[in-house]
């Protein structure tokens, strides 16, 4: 196996037509539908990355910004942002298009990250990632950030780290109401 890939030789993209039985109770797709086929793609993108089977680790953030209509083609593109040592984080996009029209909105993006495994189950080393462009510089920076606070927040908010005299003020305004016991 290389030890070092580009992000082009992983990159996946589908295209699938949103149906009825995909709908919610308004008509448009299911949320859950829509992640399922994004933690889908988010795997293809890193088993061909890693070359391994993958499991997925996180998901950061996913923000609806569009609903899709049934009807539309979403389509959905995927590729290797950052490498770590077993993990890699793969960002994944999600666009509708209204066939008629060929209108093209932005319904979703995400940050999948995902971790290789060996035959025996444990965690496998993975092919770093060739940066050939200013995007992807940036791209893996953001992951590398994004990775950092998360651990940072994480351990912040561990109950042993945990200092409640620090938080209280943090409450003011909020709507709860104190009543320890
Ligand atoms: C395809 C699917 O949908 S699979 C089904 C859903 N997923 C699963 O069932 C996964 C269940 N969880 C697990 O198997 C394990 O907890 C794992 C693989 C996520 C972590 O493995 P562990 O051995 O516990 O963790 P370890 O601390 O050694 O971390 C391994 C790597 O994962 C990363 N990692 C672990 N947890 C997280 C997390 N919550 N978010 C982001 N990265 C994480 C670590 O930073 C590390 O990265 P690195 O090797 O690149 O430095």
């Amino acid at each position: 196996m290389k030890k070092f890939k580009s992000s082009r030789e992983s990159r996946v993209s589908i295209t699938e037509l949103m149906l009825p039985s995909h709908s919610n109770f308004g008509g448009k797709v299911h949320g859950g539908h829509i992640l399922n086929l994004m933690d889908q793609i988010a795997f293809a993108c890193a088993s061909k990355h890693s070359q391994s089977y993958c499991v997925t680790a996180s998901v950061n953030r996913v923000d609806f910004l569009n609903p899709i209509e049934v009807g539309e083609l979403a389509t959905l593109k995927a590729s290797i942002n950052y490498t770590g040592k077993t993990s890699m984080v793969v960002g994944v996009r999600v666009e509708s298009e209204n066939v008629t029209t060929g209108e093209v909105k932005h319904c979703n993006s995400s940050y999948f990250t995902m971790v290789a495994k060996g035959k025996d189950g444990k965690n496998k080393l993975v092919p770093g990632l060739i940066l050939k462009t200013k995007q992807d510089i940036r791209r893996f920076a953001r992951s590398k950030e994004r990775k950092q606070s998360a651990f940072k927040r994480d351990s912040k908010y561990e109950s042993n780290n945990f200092k409640v005299n620090e938080y209280l003020e943090f409450l003011d305004g909020e709507n709860v109401k104190m009543d320890f016991d």
